[in-house]
């Protein structure tokens, strides 16, 4: 049975609606309680069906804030793999069910385009013994059933160890999250002891002072490194906490108390906690700042240079500093570029662009049509039996308001939906991810707070049903099927209203050897890179977002005006993502009215 990344390449014949029953279960979801198999379609849920905040840590909870931190915390940290290991044995049952373990074959990758540039770059790897990431470390590696690393870990791994400043560009589902925390933990458990003073007294009030901070656009993908992140912590005595808006924060503060090595959080909830003094970033040794392209886009800029740059933080080069996303664009690599120092510029498989893995199509659909569009596919895949908890369906939407009304459509015309968007609790949201993965609300509606980082297994099909204006955000929507090896499909609904992406789009599936429909193509050859979309690809070259932009000479120096995104100057009028939108129940929006935000 496939029981690694690299091993479900293997297996990449089979797509997930073909292979109804995987051994392997990504980390953070191996701690879930059952289901319940009996969640509403839609999300009138009833008070006990509540899941309990996320916010809950494994801080043993007998602890005293105050008390000493340290190594000991091993002998009273829950298990976060207790369930994997009762999954191991039902999995182990089933390997006698007929079906065999084919063996991990990694030689998919050797050709895997990687282009690094920057001074000494330190050599990649071929297996997780070659780095020296400490006992406690590697063995929660086994425990993850991480046979090797991935092509984007076997090279930011080495340079992240070596104390270089990073900026990485690898596909969706490659498993960047581990790439950059093992070095994280690795580093904090070889630099820096347990903290016997983790509290400091602070105007009067405790303060946390973290040794990593882990910065991510949206709540639910901070849960997720977070979770991510315990398992991979587990019995090193290094604690992790994540902080996030629209839960409750004396939790978090409680959390924070009992001490905290690695801080995992966005970016509104931290400001909160910084401006009540409860967390101070002047022992930060490691910043990481996951979907980096996003976190530096318009809205969320001034919010991280103010954490990055005027708090207490060290300053680069005496902070170590990681970026990592599936997509770069020249200007916010630019941007980034005032948080590194002497930094290597890590790009591995065609960065920017999708993986072969996500076979993409691109449907002509006029607007009054996409429900009844959506329904055909919908009955379709319920005919080739690719539905149900194992083949789950997510719809991009644009707008909250659209989100809502499809999702009441959907469940009104027999299909069990749920959704997701920044007008929805944050109960709410977590109840209907939580529904989603478990299959018990096999649709999810969604707007793009779901678009990035989200590791949701068994995703089978990703439906534009309004695509994007920027062609980024697509690259990112669609990258929540096909992950870690696995095939998915992407279906995007297209119409004249969608021109600005004609191009971007078409070469973009040309890149992933996708067929392009003749019409698309056309559409493609007649459009021009009119101003407000950063859809323009640089240089005109095969990758885009892909390349170092310190190669090019026309961001040589300082300023770089008019670099090869926003070419006319923003999105379809007007900044996005006001600050007023971070930690809030909403989401806040761009552009116009109703219009969706990604920011949390
Ligand atoms: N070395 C490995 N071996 C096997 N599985 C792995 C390995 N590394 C990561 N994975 C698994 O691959 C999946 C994708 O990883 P991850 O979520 O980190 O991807 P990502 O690159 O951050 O994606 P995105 O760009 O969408 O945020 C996860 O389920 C993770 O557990």
């Amino acid at each position: 049975m496939p029981s690694s990344w690299a091993d479900s390449v293997s297996h990449a014949d089979n797509s997930a609606s073909a292979v109804p029953r995987s051994s392997y279960v990504p980390p953070h979801l191996r701690s879930r309680p059952p289901p319940s198999s009996a969640a509403p379609a839609a999300d009138t849920f009833p008070k006990a069906l509540l899941p309990s905040p996320l916010t809950t840590t494994t801080a043993s909870s007998g602890r005293r804030a105050g008390g000493s931190a340290g190594w000991e915390r091993r002998d009273r940290e829950p298990n976060p793999f207790a369930a994997d290991e009762e999954e191991e044995e039902e999995a182990a049952a089933a390997a006698f069910d007929g079906r065999e373990n084919t063996g991990i074959n990694f030689d998919a990758y050797d050709d895997i385009p990687v282009e690094t540039s920057g001074d000494g770059v330190p050599p990649p790897v071929g297996a997780f013994a070659e780095i020296d990431l400490g006992d406690a470390l590697n063995a929660n590696i086994r425990r993850c059933k991480y046979a090797k690393p991935t092509p984007v870990q076997r090279h930011a791994i080495p340079i992240s160890l070596a104390g270089r400043d990073l900026m990485a560009c690898a596909q969706t589902g490659s498993g960047k999250t581990a790439a950059f925390c093992f070095p994280i933990i690795s580093g904090v458990m070889r630099c820096c002891p347990p903290q016997q003073q983790q509290q400091r007294p602070r105007g009067g009030s405790r303060a946390a002072y973290p040794l990593a901070l882990i910065l991510s656009p949206t709540r639910e993908l901070s849960v997720q490194i977070h979770e991510e992140a315990r398992k991979f912590a587990y019995q090193t005595g290094v604690r992790v906490v994540v902080a996030y808006g629209g839960a409750p924060i004396n939790q978090q503060l409680r959390e924070l108390e009992r001490g905290v090595e690695i801080l995992v959080a966005t970016p509104g909830r931290l400001v909160d906690l910084l401006e009540r003094a409860r967390v101070s970033l002047q022992m930060i040794k490691y910043l990481a700042l996951d979907e980096a392209d996003r976190m530096l886009d318009m809205g969320f800029e001034p919010q991280i240079r103010r954490i990055v740059e005027q708090m207490d933080m060290p300053p680069r080069g005496v902070r170590q500093t990681m970026l990592f996303s599936a997509t770069f664009p020249k200007e916010i690599q630019r941007l980034a570029s005032d948080f590194l120092s002497n930094y290597i510029f890590l790009a591995v498989g065609r960065v920017g662009s999708s993986t072969d893995l996500i076979v993409q199509r691109v449907e002509f659909v006029q607007e009054a049509d996409k429900r009844s569009h959506l329904m055909d596919l919908l009955h379709a895949q319920i005919a080739n039996g690719a539905s149900g908890k194992q083949a789950l369906t997510l719809v991009f939407v644009e707008t909250k308001r659209g989100a809502d009304s499809l999702e009441h459509w959907l469940c009104m015309t027999g299909f069990p939906a749920t959704t997701i968007h920044g007008d929805r609790t944050q109960q709410e949201r977590e109840y209907a991810l939580r529904s989603f993965k478990s299959g018990s609300t096999p649709i999810l509606v969604a707007t793009d707070v779901a678009a990035r980082g989200l590791d949701i297994p068994h995703v089978a099909h990703v439906v534009n049903f309004d695509l994007p204006n920027d062609i980024d955000d697509y690259v990112h929507r669609i990258g929540r099927t096909g992950r870690a090896g696995k095939t998915g499909l992407a279906t995007a609904f297209f119409n004249e209203s969608n021109l600005n992406l004609a191009r971007p789009l078409a070469e973009l599936m040309q890149e992933a050897n996708q067929e392009v429909p003749s019409w698309l193509s056309r559409y493609a050859s007649r459009s021009s890179y009119g101003g407000g979309s950063r859809n323009r690809r640089s240089g005109g070259g095969p990758r885009f977002g892909g390349r170092d932009f310190r190669k090019d000479s026309s961001f040589g120096k300082g300023g770089g005006g008019g670099g090869d995104y926003y070419g006319g100057g923003g999105y379809g009028g007007g900044g996005y993502g006001q600050s007023s939108a971070y930690g809030g129940g909403s989401g806040g929006g761009y552009g116009g009215q109703g219009i969706t935000s990604a920011w949390d």
